[in-house]
């Protein structure tokens, strides 16, 4: 794991586990269908969970055991909220939410414009509660950083105050806009690719994570 930040930004965290890397490769790869493709999602953004939910508090509670009383760590201080940017953030929190499965679930829907690839905003559904919640925003895909930037603006717009993002792939620019537009908000990323194309697609990525989630391409 790497982790880095520029003077006066949030950290980048790069969770670049073998098992990690491995998912990913076969994600990327153009051969791996749907379902393999889903199943990898999923399983990846556990992977990224567990390293992004790293500095959750712990408070000791008694417990018994079968043998003897003790006191044993469980997790305490902000409740948690996952929110997942549509479509393709979906895949990460409907995975996330089975480690834990107290957290509230929001929702932000933005599709990329694909000639201005600006993000166009069509639904939002939060956690009346997010200001007191630990938020994590999930979307596979840190491009240009427009559609995370945009979600980011309505979590602090709704009350937002403590907010991660958990994203797949990454690119410098998509970084280096989020960290620009929200300098408080960690990022935590599978891996950070070379840069985009002219299509504003990730190189050399894994082409259109919705699409290949739910196969409408
Ligand atoms: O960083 P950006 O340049 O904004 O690009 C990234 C966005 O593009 C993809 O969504 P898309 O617009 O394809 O919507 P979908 O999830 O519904 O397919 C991806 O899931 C991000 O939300
Ligand atoms: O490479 C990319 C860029 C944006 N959105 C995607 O799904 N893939
Ligand atoms: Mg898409």
């Amino acid at each position: 794991m790497t982790s880095s930040s520029l003077p006066g930004t949030a950290k980048v965290t790069v969770v670049d586990h073998p098992l990690i890397l491995h998912k990913l490769s076969l994600m990327r790869d153009v051969r791996t269908g749907v379902k393999e493709f889903r199943e990898l999602a999923g399983e990846l953004s556990m992977l990224l969970a567990y390293e992004a939910m790293r500095d959750l508090e712990t408070a000791p509670e008694r417990l018994s055991t079968p043998i003897q009383d003790d006191d044993f760590p469980m997790l305490s201080g902000k409740k948690l909220a996952l929110v997942a940017i549509l479509r393709a953030g979906l895949i990460m929190a409907d995975a996330m939410v089975r480690l834990v499965p107290a957290a509230k679930v929001g929702h932000i829907g933005l599709y990329r414009d694909p000639a201005t690839l600006k993000p166009v905003a069509y639904y939002s559904k939060l956690p009346q509660d997010i200001s007191e919640r630990r938020v994590f925003v999930t979307d596979p895909m840190l491009a240009t950083g427009g559609s995370a930037v945009a979600a980011i603006q309505t979590l602090k717009e709704a009350g937002a105050q403590s907010i991660k993002l958990m994203t797949i792939l990454s690119v410098p620019e998509g970084i280096a806009a989020v960290h620009a537009a929200h300098p408080d908000v960690d990022i935590v990323t599978a891996a950070i690719d070379t840069g985009l194309n002219d299509h504003g697609y990730i190189v050399p990525g894994l082409g259109d994570a919705g699409d290949r989630i739910y196969g409408t391409k």
